[in-house]
């Protein structure tokens, strides 16, 4: 038999590669890979999908767009701005919007695309960090997700700046703005962006080497490693029936979970290309030029910079004065504290339950957000905050159309910020403990049967079953949150590291997150669930059934 007619290990496309580059053990390895079958997994996956679509679609930009500021009289077919003065890099906007076939739609598509990155982002961040998917091992592929959404918010800053429109002028005076007030180095930042005295005529062309090749090359780059690591350290998966910290259980890559996949790319592909057919954004033919003299009534940033503009917004006008320099508290502060806190805290946030709860462990299972009450409450607070800024972003808009004076918006802002994420903390935190709670009787006493059994006596009494096996699975998911070790010995002393304030603040917290968990346990231990549960089969002893009345 000659060596080609042997039959060999490795079939389908593997083979093919084998033959070839030797790849094949390596290959079928990975095609094998399973990955678990969960819809928020698919999160992650809109804002891949929306990003390729993005560098496919700004590539088409790039043919006709031209970074120039320099002044061009336009003459292009929309009568309205016929002769008109303006940058040629507006020209080239409207140029691409009426003039290229196609043009218009395309810049529909990148802008529905650039929005839907960003949510897909958001939502997928907010869908890891309930779970505590950020957990050991994968804190580094988190930090690259904060550093994603931070440049994503850069690349969609310079984007929507590029048209020289004047709602993307109205954008840049604010960016201009906040640079400037940054303390020592903000002159230098603004002239080297602008190249001179605001509006200077370099800021197009800068934003544009930015926006094509700096920004979205970093991000590429960043998103394969997130990919990387994602693929090495396997996916997490919910808790439920057969899942264990060491097992992944779901569909193999390929076939199943890449045509899926395929599948869901050209949905998400349809759904902008509908978007950006039907759904008109950003007419930058309505507001003409940009001219610093002119200001735009109404105008409105892309949702993601809402919650800065809010800030801005929300800020009292405090400055200090010292030595003949000015620290303008209004802009500083609005621009830093909202971007410094939340990104830092965000990169930062796994390492700080890491050290409250003292919790060393790896997690492959993910929490259910019930089941860590705090980290819920944190979370619910944070989107609070935001929520507010994000608010009061169009705090114009929402003061004409409910006929509020304008300050009184700002007031009630300025009193919710603190109060709403406060309130918000306290109610998730009570939300999540009545929901433990109803799992717990879940497990103690079955669900209702709907079947009504009326007993010797004359009393009825509806008969419970035990919950689904895959349902008490999930709920016994939950993990005990361990406190660190903060008592004292016998000599009244506490261990190391915790008598200093710091780590009795330290023993406090942890104290505290580990407290209602441990009240509330839906561990499995023999006595706490209904017997031989799994099977809808009919118990009736007392611990099963609940009266209805008599
Ligand atoms: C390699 C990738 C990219 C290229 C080559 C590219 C290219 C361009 C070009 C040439 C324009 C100006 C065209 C015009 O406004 O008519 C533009 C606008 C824009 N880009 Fe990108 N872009 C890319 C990625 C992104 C990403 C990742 C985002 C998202 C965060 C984004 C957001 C925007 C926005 C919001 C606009 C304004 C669109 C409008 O005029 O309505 N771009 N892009
Ligand atoms: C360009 C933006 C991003 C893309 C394309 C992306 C894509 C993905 C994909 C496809 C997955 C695997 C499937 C899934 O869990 O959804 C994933 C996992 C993950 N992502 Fe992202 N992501 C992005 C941004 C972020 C952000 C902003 C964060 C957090 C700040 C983040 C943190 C994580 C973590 C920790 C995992 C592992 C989760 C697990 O195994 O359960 N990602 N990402």
């Amino acid at each position: 038999m000659s060596l080609d007619t042997v039959p060999k290990p490795i079939a389908g496309p593997s083979s093919f590669l084998d033959d070839r580059l030797g790849a094949g053990n390596f290959l079928q390895r990975n095609l094998r890979k399973v990955f678990p079958d969960h819809w928020s997994f698919l999160l992650g996956e809109i804002a891949l999908y929306s990003f390729i679509i993005l560098l496919l679609t700004g590539t088409f930009l790039t043919f006709w767009f031209k970074p120039s500021m320099g002044e061009v009289v336009y003459q292009g077919s929309y009568a309205q701005l016929y002769g008109v003065h303006m940058s040629e890099a507006y020209a080239s906007a409207l140029h691409i919007s009426f003039d290229v076939r196609g043009g218009l739609l395309i810049r529909q598509i990148h802008h529905w695309a650039a929005l839907l990155f960003v949510a897909g982002m958001m939502v997928h961040m907010l869908r890891v960090f309930f779970t505590g998917a950020y957990r050991k091992p994968r804190e580094l592929n988190w930090i690259i997700g904060v550093l994603l959404l931070t440049l994503a918010l850069a690349e969609g800053l310079t984007g929507y700046s590029l048209p020289d429109d004047l709602l993307s002028g109205a954008g840049l005076r604010i960016t201009e703005g906040v640079a400037i007030s940054i303390p020592l180095v903000g002159t230098y930042i603004t002239f080297f962006l602008f190249g001179g005295e605001y509006p200077g005529e370099d800021v197009i062309s800068r934003f544009y080497s930015l926006h094509i090749l700096l920004i979205p090359g970093i991000l590429l780059a960043l998103i394969s490693a997130h990919m990387i690591l994602m693929w090495v350290q396997k996916h997490t998966q919910m808790p439920g029936k057969g899942r264990t910290e060491t097992n992944v259980v779901g569909a193999p890559f390929y076939p199943t979970f890449m045509i899926k996949s395929g599948a869901y790319f050209l949905f998400t592909f349809g759904a902008l290309a509908l978007l950006g057919t039907f759904a008109q954004i950003n007419p930058i033919w309505l507001f003409g030029p940009y001219t610093p003299a002119d200001i735009s009534a109404g105008s409105q940033p892309d949702f993601y910079m809402g919650f800065l503009e809010g800030a801005l917004r929300l800020m009292p006008a405090w400055e200090i004065n010292f030595l003949d320099h000015t620290l303008p508290l209004s802009v500083l502060i609005p621009a830093l504290v909202p971007m410094g806190i939340v990104m830092t805290g965000l990169a930062l946030y796994p390492f700080a339950e890491r050290w409250i709860t003292g919790d060393n462990r790896e997690h492959h299972l993910t929490d259910r957000p019930r089941n860590n009450p705090h980290r819920t409450s944190i979370g619910i607070s944070a989107i609070t905050f935001y929520g507010i800024l994000w608010l009061l972003g169009a705090n114009d808009e929402i003061s004409s159309t409910f006929h509020i004076p304008l300050y009184t918006t700002t007031e009630i802002g300025r009193v919710a910020i603190f109060v709403g994420p406060a309130i918000a903390y306290f109610i998730t935190y009570r939300f999540c403990i009545g929901l433990q709670r109803r799992d717990q009787e879940t497990l103690l006493h079955g669900v209702e049967s709907g079947v009504i059994k009326r007993l010797p006596h004359g009393e009825y009494i509806e008969v419970h079953v035990p919950p689904a096996e895959d349902l008490a699975a999930l709920m016994q998911g939950k993990k005990r949150i361990p406190a660190i070790e903060a008592e004292p010995d016998g000599a009244g002393v506490p261990p190391k590291g915790m008598r200093n304030p710091l780590g009795r603040l330290r023993a406090k917290l942890s104290r505290a997150y580990s407290e209602d968990s441990e009240a509330i346990s839906l561990e499995t231990d023999g006595h706490h669930h209904v017997e031989g549960h799994g099977h809808a089969t009919v118990g009736a002893g007392a611990d099963e059934t609940k009266s209805i009345g008599h």
